[in-house]
Parts: structure tokens; C-alpha cells; sequence
């Protein structure tokens, strides 16, 4: 198989992540493998220093695992230069975060246009309006982040995470800073763009009303998978993270 023909858009093959050395050293993951098929929705859950940040980390290439290997979109990142590593995450990966990380100097359209010029590109004005419209902000172009709605600005920061087409679209709690009205837009966009438009969205969120927008949960607990759910709705998946968070350590 040719390297951008895996159909997975990300694969963990056991990532073990260590901090520290010697006695005081922590493991944040261990031996960890984890596939997330192209065009699925997966959110990771688990109590808190589970390990989720660190593996979103290391799939995105923000962080390098002690041991194991990662792959998007058929590239190992292992052995990757920083050099490397920087392009993919630039061209093949996207973010959106708590908190939204817009420049607020800047309206939405040069927002969204800011990965293209980083990477060189030129950015393209039909593009930048389309991706916008994408998200419900076509007529939203000029504006900028302290003229909108908490829901408007992480909709301009998925329109940013989406314009180089990335193989995966990552988020660290991208609806933790919204009402849970705004939060159901945001994440009735994130559904339709893995059904509509085969995206690949991996979310790290607290909350099972959000976990129960993805297809499968993918549960941490101590740095290891502990199960998965598939297609939970809210209330199982409630249930068993209080499962999680009662055991005994
Ligand atoms: N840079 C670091 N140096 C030392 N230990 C770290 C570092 N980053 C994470 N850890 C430890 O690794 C473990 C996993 O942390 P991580 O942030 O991945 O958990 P998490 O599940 O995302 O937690 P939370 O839900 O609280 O954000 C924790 O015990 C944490 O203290």
C-alpha cells in the first residue's frame, strides 16, 4: 500500500510516554494502541492525569512517546526532525482548543487564512469564504473575535483547523468553554463533517453529552485503554466514567 492509502487516519502502536526519570518518573501512557479509521468520530474520556492530553499529544506530534510509533495518515512520525514534524502537523493535522486561540486583531477570513500563510501558501479568498460557510459563517468574514459569540469563535477556529484539509481534525476540549446550546452546534458541525465529508475527529471532552456525538468512546485509565463504547448514548456513557472515577486507585 502506497503511504497516504492506510484507512486509518491515525494509528497508536504501543505508545508508552514517560516523564521523568528513576523514581519520581510517571507514565502517562503505557503501552498504548489505538487505530482511529478514517471518517469516524472517537472521543477519549477518563479521570483526571489519565493520560488523554498526552495522547492526543503524541498522535498529533506535539510530543514524542518514550517508545511505540505513531502514524498519520500512513506517515510514521517516529524518526521524524522537528523540521518534519512541524510541516505535517502545518499540512495534515488540525486543533481546536478550550479556548479558542483566535488573534483577535484579525477577522475571521485572515483567522482562517493564517495556516496557508504560515505554510508559505498563497492563501485562496473562494477557499477562505467556502470553509466559512462551512461552519454557518459566510456572512461573518469581516468580523472579528471580540464581535462574535463564544460559539462564533471556535466555529472560525474549526474554519482555521479545516482549511488545509487535514487527515485529522483534533480537540482538546473544544466545547469546554461553551454553553451547552453552543456546545450542541459545534458539535452537530463536528458530526456532519465526519458523516458528510468523511472527516477523522479525535476529542478529548469531560462530558458524555459530547462523547455521545462520536461513535466510539475510547476509555483511559491510568495511561492504559480500559474498553471502548460504541454508539453510548449520554447516560451509559455517565455511567461508566462514575464507574471509572469510583474504583480504587
Ligand atoms: N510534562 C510533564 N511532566 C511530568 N508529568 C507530566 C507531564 N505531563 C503530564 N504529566 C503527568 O502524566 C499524567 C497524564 O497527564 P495528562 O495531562 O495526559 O492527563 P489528562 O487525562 O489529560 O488529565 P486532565 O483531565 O486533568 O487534563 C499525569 O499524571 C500528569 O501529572
Amino acid at each position: 500500500m502506497g503511504e497516504h492509502m492506510s484507512d486509518d487516519a491515525v494509528r497508536l502502536s504501543s505508545v508508552t510516554r514517560r516523564h521523568g526519570s528513576g523514581d519520581t518518573s510517571v507514565t502517562a501512557l503505557d503501552q498504548v494502541s489505538l487505530a482511529f479509521p478514517r471518517g469516524t468520530f472517537t472521543a477519549v474520556m477518563g479521570p483526571s492525569g489519565s493520560g488523554k492530553s498526552t495522547l492526543l499529544q503524541c498522535a498529533a506530534g506535539l510530543d514524542r512517546p518514550t517508545s511505540g510509533s505513531v502514524t498519520v495518515g500512513g506517515t510514521e512520525l517516529t524518526g521524524l526532525s522537528e523540521t518534519a514534524l512541524t510541516l505535517l502537523r502545518r499540512e495534515r493535522v488540525g486543533f481546536v482548543f478550550q479556548a479558542f486561540n483566535l488573534v483577535s486583531s484579525l477577522t475571521a477570513e485572515q483567522n482562517v487564512s493564517l495556516p496557508l500563510r504560515l505554510a508559505g501558501r498563497r492563501p485562496d479568498r473562494a477557499r477562505v469564504r467556502e470553509v466559512l460557510r462551512q461552519v454557518g459563517l459566510g456572512d461573518r468574514a469581516r468580523h472579528r473575535p471580540t464581535e462574535m459569540s463564544g460559539g462564533q469563535q471556535q466555529r472560525v477556529a474549526l474554519a482555521r483547523a479545516l482549511i488545509t484539509r487535514p487527515d485529522v481534525l483534533f480537540g482538546d476540549e473544544p466545547t469546554g468553554a461553551l454553553d451547552s446550546r453552543t456546545s450542541r452546534e459545534v458539535l452537530t458541525l463536528l458530526r456532519g463533517m465526519v458523516d458528510r465529508d468523511g472527516r477523522t475527529v479525535i476529542m478529548v471532552t469531560h462530558d458524555p453529552v459530547a462523547a455521545s456525538y462520536a461513535d466510539r468512546v475510547v476509555l483511559l485509565v491510568d495511561g492504559r485503554v480500559d474498553g471502548e463504547l460504541l454508539g453510548a448514548g449520554a447516560d451509559a456513557i455517565a455511567a461508566r466514567l462514575s464507574g471509572l472515577e469510583a474504583a480504587p486507585c
